[in-house]
């Protein structure tokens, strides 16, 4: 039986931007693989096979658990959902399974209901994640060139898969270096990319919200995903964590303007047809655009001229200026040897 048509892949009557690359990965594969508005098959497990060894985490969405399953004695992560709308559920379920066994996205083990609540929870593996405000000041240029390969590698995947995962930052990247792995997380705010679709803006942290969000530009695409890289790269190089810090949202851009320049911003905003959000009329300043060198110190000693070349061609307002996923993996930053 065909699918009923869905509201999901309906274009805007003015599409201005789509992307430059992967535009049409939904489009290509059955509607089943997008369409999680008609509700989901879910194969649900037992929750009895799952023990709570302990808290490990609290988000917005979810409280996180690590666990142990019965069954192998392995260890895992249970990540309870808070009550939302099901629609918000069956999305992330459907972009898990779809991604889940994919290069250094996580792994989804499981899927289970509480008897009486029916609230969901997802069973993952278990990364034995170093926290990044440790982690992170002791990186070298060769631990950037290879953690960040392992990360562009997770969203060129899921890139490919028609999928923008729209909440990257160091919270949503766990590392266990002993291990050297990398495991992208925290698949709740990911869409599926349809061509001139609007999405909703309310996406991402503030810190590494994409300058798209922040004017209320609606159609953007896997490029959002770049700009948080970018921020990420960016706090590590220049050590300000974070790089970008915006006290509320529309702060947010000012902190961006402050450093990539007002005038340029008008002209990524002239080059869609969009206007500068009123909410700026009074807290918006003519800045001029800072060069990289600005945020260079004795202490910088990671901002070599590639990576500072690379974090340039990511930190860009124009979304479809920036290196998509694997056009960063080629820059001279990755190609380079240092010791
Ligand atoms: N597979 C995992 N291995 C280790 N720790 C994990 C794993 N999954 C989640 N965590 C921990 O739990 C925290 C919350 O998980 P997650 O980001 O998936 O939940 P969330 O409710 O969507 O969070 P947020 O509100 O920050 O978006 C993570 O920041 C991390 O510290």
């Amino acid at each position: 039986m065909p699918l009923p048509p869905s509201t999901l892949n309906q274009r805007s009557s003015r599409v201005y931007s789509i992307a430059r690359v992967y535009s049409d990965a939904c489009e290509k594969r059955p509607q089943e693989y997008w369409d999680y508005e008609q509700g989901v098959t879910i194969e649900w497990g037992k929750i009895s096979q799952y023990e709570i060894v302990n808290k490990i985490g609290r988000g917005k969405y979810s409280e996180v658990f690590s666990g142990r399953c019965v069954g192998n004695d392995k260890t895992c992560v249970i990540k309870v959902l808070k009550p939302v709308k099901m629609k918000k559920i069956y999305r992330e379920l459907k972009i898990l399974t779809n991604l889940t066994g994919g290069p250094n996205v996580v792994g989804l083990y499981d899927i289970v209901q509480d008897r009486d609540s029916r609230i969901p929870a997802l069973i993952f593996e278990e990364v034995k994640n170093v926290d990044f405000r440790t982690l992170y000041p002791r990186f070298k240029l060769a631990d950037i060139q290879y953690y960040f390969t392992q990360l562009l590698i997770a969203l060129d995947y899921c890139h490919s898969m028609g999928i923008m995962h729209r909440d990257v930052k160091p919270q949503n990247v766990m590392i266990d270096p002993r291990e050297k792995k990398l495991r992208l997380i925290d698949w709740g705010l990911a869409e599926f990319y349809h061509p001139g679709v609007d999405y909703n803006v309310r996406v991402a942290s503030r810190y590494h919200k994409g300058p798209e969000l922040l004017v209320n530009l609606n159609q953007y695409d896997y490029s959002l995903d770049l700009w948080s890289v970018g921020c990420m790269l960016a706090a590590i190089v220049f050590k300000k964590e974070p790089f970008f810090k915006g006290s509320t949202n529309p702060d947010q851009l000012v902190k961006i303007a402050a450093v990539l320049g007002t005038q340029e911003l008008r002209e990524y905003l002239n080059k869609y047809g969009l206007p500068l959000p009123s909410e700026y009329d009074n807290i918006m300043r003519e800045y001029t655009r800072k060069p990289w060198s600005h945020f260079i110190t004795p202490e910088t000693t990671l901002a070599v001229p590639e990576m500072v070349d690379l974090i340039d061609h990511l930190l860009r307002y124009d979304h479809q200026e920036r290196l998509t996923a694997k056009e960063t993996m080629d820059h001279v930053f990755f190609k380079t040897k240092f010791d």
